[in-house]
């Protein structure tokens, strides 16, 4: 069952058209990534999804009703959550609980119980993401809205934050996850809208956006006898056959390797050196975006 429905949803910002006929569904226990360049509509997108913005045409869904009416279902760290210098870790988590009747604590699950007497300002990167992931746990919601959680965050502490992450999924939360990487999209998205100028222009699995390039997979090789190039293009995978040297590379879909090394086979053609390339998520996302830059940040 999808947990969130978006259907057409448009937003503006006086003549600036933020988000424009974008439509999706997130079934439940799912994280579903929403990708893009900087400006693409992704934060439009979330904070309509978690009740902060009122679309301005579409609809948005939660558990099947409007986000104003299920607002403890929902669990939102905006990019931009900063609590008092002084605050400490103690003092930020039981002012959430009491906003909530039945308050969860996640600080033992999200490693902040040693962390519990220092105060806000003198927490590293990481752990102020945690604190922020628990606060916007402390309702106990079915789905957690996390926007552009890593960034600034230093290649290990991302990683303690992509684990968290599967913790908190692990708990049976859905995760609509708004990221700039797509290292953290490929490792933890089940689906990834991939936004662009105010629209969804791709979704799919990580693997099926990928697959979506033409030439997403290459074939190279030296083959030990002269192997007539034209019977390689005509193969249905293929898309395209070059040769640098003695190296014969074909590109083409998924399927393309048994395809190429079935016909070598029946012309006993021997493919040495042979390798298989796969395009990246990087790939795919600046074929998806036009070109714009991914980790601009
Ligand atoms: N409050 C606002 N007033 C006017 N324009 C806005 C406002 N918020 C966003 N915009 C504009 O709407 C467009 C979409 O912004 P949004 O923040 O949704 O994009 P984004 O994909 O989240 O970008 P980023 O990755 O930089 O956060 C951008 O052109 C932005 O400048």
């Amino acid at each position: 069952m999808a947990i969130i429905a978006v259907r057409d949803l448009g937003k503006r910002y006086g003549r600036k058209v933020a988000v424009d006929s974008v439509s999706f569904e997130v079934a439940e226990g799912e994280i579903f990534g929403v990708l893009g360049p900087n400006g693409a509509g992704k934060t439009t997108t979330v904070e309509c999804v978690s009740g902060l913005r009122r679309p301005d045409r579409g609809s948005v869904t939660v558990l099947g009703r409007p986000p104003a009416e299920v607002r403890s279902a929902i669990g939102v760290q905006l990019q931009s959550s900063e609590l008092p210098e002084r605050m400490r870790v103690r003092e930020a988590l039981s002012l959430f609980s009491s906003f909530y009747p039945a308050p969860v604590d996640w600080s033992e699950r999200l490693g902040l119980s040693a962390h519990l007497g220092v105060e806000f300002g003198r927490l590293s990167g990481g752990l102020k993401q945690r604190l922020s992931i628990a606060l916007a746990l402390a309702g106990s919601p079915r789905v957690a809205i996390l926007d552009e959680l890593t960034t600034g965050l230093d290649p290990q502490a991302r990683r303690d934050t992509w684990s968290v992450i599967e913790d908190v999924r692990s708990a049976g939360v859905t995760v609509l996850l708004v990221t700039h990487f797509m290292e953290e999209a490929e490792r933890l998205c089940d689906r990834v809208a991939v936004f662009r100028d105010g629209r969804i222009a791709a979704l799919d699995t990580p693997s099926g956006l990928v697959s979506r390039v033409d030439g997403a997979t290459r074939v190279r090789f030296v083959p030990s006898a002269p192997v007539d190039l034209a019977a390689l293009r005509a193969l249905p995978d293929v898309t395209d056959v070059t040769t640098a040297g003695q190296q014969i590379v074909v590109s083409g879909s998924e399927d393309l390797l048994h395809a190429v090394t079935s016909l070598l086979a029946r012309r006993q053609v021997v493919a040495r050196g042979l390798r298989v390339d796969q395009v990246s998520l990087d790939d795919a996302y600046v074929e998806l975006t036009g070109g714009s830059g991914a980790e601009d940040h």
